[in-house]
């Protein structure tokens, strides 16, 4: 699997028009093999939320190429776009959006249920064995707003992770946390790269966080340096 990549960007270019043209990506390329952990750094307002926004699919108004697991992300429609968003990625992000009035067990489940591959009782069970790898199977039925922001992250993970995606994307994944669950997120990154062979892309100002996995790419003026 290594030698697949998952995810490769090609001369992509942004501009945001507000009212002048603001050249916001310019000339961003660069691929990610499968198994590997990539983190993206750069000043505040260097472009890193709006390349993740193209990355994710979510942004498709950019000029250049976009591969996810080796397939052009050009000339999809919406409905295509959102069907590789569920099934080949998944989110984390610095809030995690949880919903407060489900259980923690109900929370993993969500991205699931746009799925018709399992029932409802497979789903559950998956959700259940996430929970349990990242040690948090106690807090199942619990409601999500009684438990931490480090257990909130954790739970956010497991849900990243219920469609079984290629790839993780996660935006400033730790900027809410303290260094002791910051810890905690990363060994959970890094196990699901070393034994899941998973692929996480992180953007981060956590500068500890992003020395610690395998490559940086620094952002500058919207440019890779
Ligand atoms: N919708 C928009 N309209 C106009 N300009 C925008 C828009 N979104 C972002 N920008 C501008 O694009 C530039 C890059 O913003 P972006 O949010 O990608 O930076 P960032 O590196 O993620 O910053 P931060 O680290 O603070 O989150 C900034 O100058 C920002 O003001």
């Amino acid at each position: 699997m290594k030698d697949k990549t998952a995810l490769v960007v090609q001369s992509i270019y942004k501009s945001f028009y507000d009212p002048v043209k603001i050249d916001v990506l310019k000339d961003i390329s660069f691929s990610i093999n499968r198994g590997e952990f990539v983190s993206i750094t750069g000043k505040s307002g260097c472009g890193k939320s709006t390349l993740l926004y193209i990355l994710s699919t979510m942004d498709t108004d950019y000029k250049g190429e976009l591969f996810i697991d080796e397939e052009s992300m050009a000339n999809k429609t919406e409905k295509e776009l959102a069907f590789v968003r569920n099934e080949k990625i998944g989110f984390v992000f610095q809030f995690h959006y949880l919903l407060n009035e489900f259980s923690v067990l109900k929370n993993v489940m969500v991205p699931g249920f746009k799925s018709s591959k399992i029932t409802e009782e497979e789903l559950e069970h998956k959700a259940y064995e996430l929970l349990k790898k990242l040690g948090i199977e106690k807090l199942a039925s619990k409601m999500a707003n009684q438990v931490s922001g480090g257990e909130k992250q954790r739970i956010a993970i497991a849900r990243s992770m219920i469609n079984d995606p290629i790839m993780l994307m996660c935006d400033e994944p730790t900027g809410n946390l303290d260094s002791k669950n910051s810890d905690i997120v990363f060994e959970i990154f890094n196990e699901l790269v070393d034994t899941f062979q998973k692929t996480i892309l992180v953007v981060t100002h956590d500068e500890n966080f992003a020395n610690n996995t395998h490559r940086i790419i620094t952002m500058q003026d919207g440019k890779i340096v």
